[in-house]
């Protein structure tokens, strides 16, 4: 199944530590959950988090949410034991921060078989590396990590982001080749709802599937950025139609409020509309 196929709008990071949190993530409307082993939980709770977030998916309510499980690094005194503990979970991804090549991805399917993994990239290694990460086939996602690259860039935060564009384009045009899921990185500051909207639509312009997020407030901005508006969702019907008229009548290229409309844009128009059907099934079920 194309892993694109599910919209991942929001994409919720949730501490496996905190058993109050991960009982309030089964009512909320996320399309996406990530159970966070690693930076969400501090050393002396490492191992009480990996219990109590195996207790948690095994009670279940998540469903039809993706579920995604990031461990620690396999480097970590916690990762292997992390990585074993998720096999015996109900998920449909294991999440490895770090990752620095396709061999650490290689390194951590010795452990989980055949368990999709997801990527962090978030070090100035993965960028460089994009490509052949992307094109493991066990691979089926990648998260940005934009405090880590932050940190390792030495950059400072910015607005516009300018200084991350260069490894949030090799990432994307990585994922994109290969047909994987890649969601934009956090936004901290999780009570500035206007802040998150325009770093929202600058990540969906770019091209990502959704926005990983910390708190709970920060849902809905995300669901409605990365979902096809209405004004979308018209002008795609609108667009098919006027190329299904022109189409059958011998001609290949249709006009649609003055601008033209090839194939090429039928395929993104059916795509939107593919999308919106998603959501709505996703919200009725
Ligand atoms: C940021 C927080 C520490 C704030 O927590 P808190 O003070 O408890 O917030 P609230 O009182 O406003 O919470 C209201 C209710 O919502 C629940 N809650 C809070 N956060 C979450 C969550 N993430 N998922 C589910 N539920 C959540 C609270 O339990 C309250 O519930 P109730 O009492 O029943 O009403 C906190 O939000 C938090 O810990 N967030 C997650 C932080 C995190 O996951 N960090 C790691 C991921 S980010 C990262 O690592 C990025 C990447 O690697 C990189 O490099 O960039
Ligand atoms: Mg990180």
């Amino acid at each position: 199944m194309d892993p694109r196929s599910r919209p991942y709008r929001s994409v919720l990071y949730i501490p496996g530590s905190k058993p109050r949190a991960l009982d309030k993530a089964r009512g909320l409307p996320v399309d996406a959950i990530i159970f966070d082993l690693e930076d969400a939980v501090s050393a002396d709770e490492k191992d009480n988090a990996r219990d109590t977030l195996k207790e948690a998916l095994a009670q279940g309510g998540y469903d039809p949410r993706v579920k995604i499980v990031r461990i620690n690094g396999l480097e970590t005194d916690w990762g292997a034991d992390d990585a074993r503990a998720v096999c015996d979970m109900d998920v449909d991804a294991v999440l490895l921060p770090k990752v620095g090549s396709a061999a650490d991805i290689d390194a951590l399917a010795k452990i989980t078989g055949d368990l999709p993994i997801w990527a962090m990239m978030e070090t100035p290694k993965a960028m460089l590396n994009a490509a052949e990460i992307a094109a493991h086939p066990l691979l089926t996602g990648m998260v940005m990590g934009t405090n880590d690259l932050a940190k390792e860039l030495q950059t400072r935060f910015r607005p516009d982001r300018l200084p991350m564009m260069a490894g949030l384009g090799l990432c994307l045009l990585a994922a994109k080749a290969e047909g994987l899921v890649i969601v934009d990185g956090v936004y901290n500051a999780f009570k500035d709802d206007d802040g998150l909207a325009v770093e929202c639509a600058q990540g969906r312009d770019m091209g990502f599937d959704g926005k990983t997020l910390i708190h709970p407030a920060q849902v809905a901005v995300a669901n409605t950025a990365f979902a096809p508006s209405a004004e979308e969702i018209d002008l795609a019907r609108r667009q098919i139609a006027a190329f299904e008229a022109v189409e059958a009548s011998g001609q290949g290229v249709a006009v649609v409020d003055g601008k033209i409309v090839e194939n090429l844009h039928v395929v993104t128009a059916r795509e939107i509309l593919a999308k919106a059907q998603a959501i709505e099934a996703l919200q009725a079920g």
